[in-house]
């Protein structure tokens, strides 16, 4: 093996540019890591709020120790957080998984196992679980480093392109359909930013748990690919449009049942005023520091319930992974391209130019 591989560079906070192909010495695997070749990494959008500047610091998990100052993120950092690829090296205390395995991996490792969430089926919200492709180097590169409490096997029937995507865009959607908003036969669902990497897995799992299925876009070639997809209505908006008129009409006056607002403070204020009473809210996007004005009386009024989806967990990666190997959710590609074009990728992404999820393949 030779002992460099290729990466895409971030030199700093800055636009596309500041993503340069280089490369790198591969990581060693140390006693509790997994190293993977990289078969395929989507683009989230959170890469996109660590390159320019939204996100500047490392998790607080990071170091593991609860109230240490966080550092600010050091460059060059390689960005990636969907990943998936064969087992190339495997670290001493890693068990249970073998060279040539394939896997997908959560955005997140370092779980520590012991405490209340890790414990309770909720190590999203460990402290101590610390990003890849943000705090360490991710899958922007022709290998990374994992942890083996973070990955799932790959079901040989899923291509790599399709499950890099099982944890973030898809896994996280599960757990918003099915897991917060709960989601049953018949409901009418309201999902916003439909068109994007999540949004497209949404409209489909909703779909799949017997929804009437009302999808936001911001054009009609989008339109059609939602349709295509399950969506029974698209509303087809320019951005910051109060369209809750529409919902309130396509529902029968009533509203939707259940909002899953993939978008956030542009949309979030328009989903509530959507609502049928009772209805259930569910944001899933949005970790800038914007903010709404909201009349605590639409809420009460409403009788509405205002949820978070945070993040996926290992159960969301292991579902969505059998999802599609059952042909029942479709991965959404938008393209597939090598590394030295994600760049170019992060401006398209910019530009609002994209169906589903872009995937670099080294
Ligand atoms: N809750 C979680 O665990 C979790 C996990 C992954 C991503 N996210 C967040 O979910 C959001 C969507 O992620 P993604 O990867 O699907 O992004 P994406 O870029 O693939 O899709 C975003 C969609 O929202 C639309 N959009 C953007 N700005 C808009 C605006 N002002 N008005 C209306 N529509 C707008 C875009 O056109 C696009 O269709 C992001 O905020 C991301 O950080 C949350
Ligand atoms: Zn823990």
């Amino acid at each position: 093996m030779n002992d460099t591989m290729q990466a895409v560079l971030m030199s700093g906070f800055g636009g596309p540019d500041v993503l340069r192909p280089g490369r790198l010495p591969i990581p060693r695997p140390g006693p509790d890591d997994i190293l993977l070749k990289v078969g395929a990494c989507g683009i989230d959008r959170k890469d996109l709020l660590i390159r320019n500047g939204t996100i500047r610091k490392r998790s607080a998990g990071y170091r593991g120790a609860a109230g240490d100052a966080r550092d600010d993120l050091s460059f060059p950092l390689v960005l990636g957080t969907e990943i998936a690829g064969t087992v190339a090296g495997i670290g001493a205390n890693v068990r249970g998984v073998r060279l040539g395995d394939r896997l997908a991996s959560l955005p997140r490792r370092g779980h520590c196992g012991l405490c209340m969430y890790c414990r309770t089926g909720r190590s999203e919200s460990c402290a101590s679980a610390y990003f890849i492709g943000q705090d360490v180097n991710g899958g922007y590169a022709e290998y990374v480093l994992l942890g083996a409490d973070s990955v799932w096997p790959v079901p040989d029937n899923v291509e790599f392109a399709a499950a890099c995507m099982a944890a973030a865009a898809i896994g996280t959607m599960v757990r918003a359909v099915r897991d917060v908003a709960r989601v049953t036969m018949g409901e009418s669902v309201l999902i916003t930013g439909a068109s994007g990497g999540l949004g497209v897995h949404g409209v489909q799992l909703a779909r799949l748990a017997g929804a009437f299925v009302i999808a936001v876009a911001s054009s009609e070639s989008k339109a059609a690919l939602l349709r295509e997809l399950g969506a029974d209505e698209v509303i087809v908006s320019g951005h910051g449009e109060d369209w809750s008129g529409r919902v309130i009409a396509l529902t029968g006056g009533r509203g939707a049942d259940v909002g899953i607002d993939i978008v956030g403070v542009a949309t979030l204020k328009t989903v509530l005023r959507s609502m049928a009473l009772y209805g259930r809210v569910a944001t899933v996007g949005e970790v800038g520091s914007g903010s709404i004005d909201l009349r605590p009386a639409i809420v009460l009024l409403r009788r509405l319930q205002i949820l978070s989806s945070y993040a996926p967990g290992m159960e969301h990666l292991a579902t969505a992974l059998d999802l599609l190997s059952r042909g029942r959710v479709r991965a959404v590609i938008d393209d597939r391209l090598p590394l030295a074009q994600a760049a170019a990728a992060h401006a398209r992404m910019e530009a609002g130019d994209v169906n589903g999820r872009i995937v670099l393949e080294p």
